[in-house]
């Protein structure tokens, strides 16, 4: 991390894992990732007025980005990207280690303040909104790294989600439902620190769809997951989508992009190198040639 970073993440209380479960923002899957030892954010001067007109996108389209830049100190990881999502769609980035997917994901989330450009989620810019604000509007995330509380059973680490978009009438249940839709009724009772790794990213998962997001975003979902395991949270991921929920998956795992993607969006030096069905993208030359470093 270096202190050109303008990253929110140790000043935003949401963006902190703590065992405090009382803690309201810690019971957001898409927020509990602790990265770094930033600097408070900085103003946006400086960034330019977002190009699109005020009204956003078109009806369908749930997220956009416009000229999307990203720099830390005179390096920029995500340069001038446009890139959108439509309602219901389910999109899985690629790209080479460093290619900047983990950064634009976190610009979308509000984990990162972007340099220069807009984002729009359902019409509304949202490019100055903080992260908590954005999971208001709708968009989830599950990081890399853990999120559960190890020392809290499934039921519970569940509960922390479903109260947050459900009164008290029936929560019993509705958290049995939402454990049941993940697989892990069965598991209620289990530390979630005790539970195997694949049931531990499923969770998480669950935990993230049941704050009932209409965008999530998943950073590697199944890296050092079982072939098994895989297949298991490529079933929940398919589930959610045809349940509504529009997805954007980080993976580097192409047989698993292959089961779940739509639409195939690869990163290259920050910038969108192609976009296209997995299908292309598997016979490409070009992208083949960045990830074996020929570019
Ligand atoms: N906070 C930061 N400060 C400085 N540089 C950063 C920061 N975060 C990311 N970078 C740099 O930005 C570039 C893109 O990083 P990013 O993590 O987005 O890539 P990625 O495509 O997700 O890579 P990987 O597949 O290895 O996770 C990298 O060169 C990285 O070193």
């Amino acid at each position: 991390m270096t202190a050109t970073d303008t990253d929110r993440d140790t000043t935003d209380a949401s963006t902190t894992k703590t065992t405090n479960a009382s803690t309201a923002e810690t019971t957001n899957a898409s927020t509990t990732e602790t990265t770094d030892d930033s600097p408070p954010p900085s103003d946006t001067a400086g960034r330019k007025s977002p190009a699109v007109a005020a009204t956003g996108p078109g009806t369908d389209t749930l997220l956009q980005t416009d000229g999307l830049t990203k720099r830390f100190g005179g390096f920029t990881a995500i340069d001038d990207v446009d890139f959108d999502v439509s309602e219901g769609e389910l999109r899985c980035l690629i790209g080479p280690n460093g290619a900047g997917k983990s950064t634009l994901l976190k610009l979308i989330t509000g984990r990162h303040t972007a340099t220069e450009g807009a984002i729009y989620y359902d019409g509304t810019d949202i490019t100055d909104y903080r992260p908590n604000e954005r999971v208001d509007l709708g968009i989830g995330m599950k990081f890399q790294v853990p999120s559960v509380f190890d020392e809290l059973t499934a039921y519970e680490n569940m509960r922390l989600s479903v109260q947050r978009t459900h009164g008290d009438a029936d929560l019993d249940a509705a958290i049995l439902d939402a454990l049941k839709r993940i697989d892990l009724a069965e598991r209620a009772t289990t530390p979630a620190g005790d539970l195997a790794h694949g049931q531990q990213g499923r969770l998480e998962i669950g935990m993230a769809a049941a704050l009932e997001p209409d965008l999530l975003l998943l950073d590697e979902p199944v890296a050092g997951l079982s072939v098994e395991e895989r297949a298991e949270v490529a079933d929940l991921v398919t589930e959610l989508n045809a349940d509504g929920i529009a997805f954007i998956v980080i993976e580097h795992d192409i047989d698993f992009v292959a089961e779940i993607a739509d639409e195939v969006t690869v990163l290259h030096g920050g910038e969108v190198f192609r976009e296209d069905s997995i299908a292309n993208i598997r016979n490409d030359d070009e992208v083949r040639r960045i990830y074996l470093g020929g570019e």
